[in-house]
């Protein structure tokens, strides 16, 4: 649906070129809610703006829906970039007119009839939930109903393509929530394929099927979202995914020499299944957990423990044999040793 060719940019810093972009190549499937994170700096913005041309790449190329658009004529240009629709973190919206007809505003440059355009309007206004708020200006508006007057209005003009650059960073936890709620029903009930640009864990394991992780301007690290924040390569990722907290072995009390302390990850149906208590069914070894929680990442449900197997040591490995064979990634640990599950 997306895809950057080796996409750079430069930019002209006090009389010399900058790289800000280094030969980005992604590809974003349709449909999917694609996340794109990292530090302040990192060259999100442009790279989301690049992808709708606001920023012209220096060089690479950028395909969206089959049509090349850094090789379009303004003309037709301007027709692609109206099916891709933008939201912003500050909202920017017109402060002069209600929220109806900031929602209008679009429809209105792109010659929608008057008639057509109310419907439209009604339809979009009741979609976010401000039906009740139409005539307010934005100076009345919480952050969280200004932003949904923002997503209304992106996608006033049904773009294929939404691009959010930060769009919930401004917003408190509890009103990102619904936001990001917003976000994950409209991808759902209109197939929308949406890129999200954030420098929040929290934003990309709510909503996101795939992540990229951008650092210096290139990407890092890139996946489904279980699979990289799950078990990091980079640093830069595995810095994300402490925020997220969890099983890490700094602060595990001692564990007797016999015992043997693992790291274990379950990704998908595994997560919920017994797979400990199996193990000890089958091999009379105990199962110690130290650490450990059962969470989701969008609908995939993940565990991460740190567990302690007691028993004779030939059970032990036939248990490591078993939790490998039931879908477990495991580490074995030294007691005392120390990093993030990953
Ligand atoms: N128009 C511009 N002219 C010159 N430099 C720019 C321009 N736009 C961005 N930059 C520089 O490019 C780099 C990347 O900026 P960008 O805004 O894309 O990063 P970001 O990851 O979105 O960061 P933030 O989250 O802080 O907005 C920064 O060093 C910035 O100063």
């Amino acid at each position: 649906m997306i895809e950057l060719d080796g996409v750079s940019k430069d930019f002209t810093i006090g009389g010399r070129a900058v790289r800000v972009l280094d030969g980005i190549d992604l590809n974003i499937p349709k449909g999917t809610i694609y996340g794109i994170i990292g530090h302040s700096g990192a060259g999100k913005s442009t790279l989301v703006r690049c992808i709708n041309l606001l920023e012209r790449p220096t060089s690479g190329r950028v395909t969206v829906n089959g049509k090349d658009l850094t090789n379009l004529d303004p003309r037709k240009l301007q027709t692609e970039r109206q099916k891709i629709g933008m939201v912003f973190q500050h909202f920017n919206l017109l402060s002069s007119r209600t929220a109806a007809e900031n929602i209008e505003f679009p429809l209105e440059l792109a010659g929608w009839p008057k008639e057509r355009r109310r419907r439209r309007v009604e339809e979009l206004l009741r979609l976010v939930g401000l039906w009740e708020l139409r005539d307010q200006y934005p100076s009345k508006l919480s952050g969280g109903q200004k932003q949904r007057v923002g997503i209304a209005r992106a996608l006033a003009p049904q773009p294929e393509v939404l691009l959010c650059d930060e769009a919930t960073s401004a917003l408190d936890p509890q009103t990102t929530d619904s936001i990001l709620e917003l976000l994950a029903s409209i991808n759902r009930s209109l197939g929308l394929t949406m890129v999200v640009i954030t420098h929040e864990m929290h934003v990309v394991t709510a909503i996101c099927d795939r992540v990229a992780v951008l650092h210096q301007g290139r990407i890092v690290e890139e996946g489904r979202v279980v699979d990289v924040f799950l078990r990091p390569k980079h640093p830069v990722t595995t810095e994300f995914v402490r925020q997220m907290g969890g099983a890490d072995t700094d602060d595990l009390p001692g564990v007797p020499q016999d015992e043997q302390l693992l790291r274990c990850l379950f990704v998908g149906d595994s997560a919920l299944r017994p797979v400990f208590s199996e193990v000890t069914e089958e091999t009379g070894v105990h199962v110690r957990i130290l650490q450990g929680s059962v969470d989701r990442m969008k609908t995939i449900p993940y565990g991460r423990f740190i567990v302690a197997l007691v028993g004779p040591e030939e059970a032990k490995q036939r248990a490591i044999q078993i939790l490998q064979d039931r879908g477990a990634w495991v580490k074995e640990v030294n007691s005392g040793g120390s990093g993030a599950m990953g």
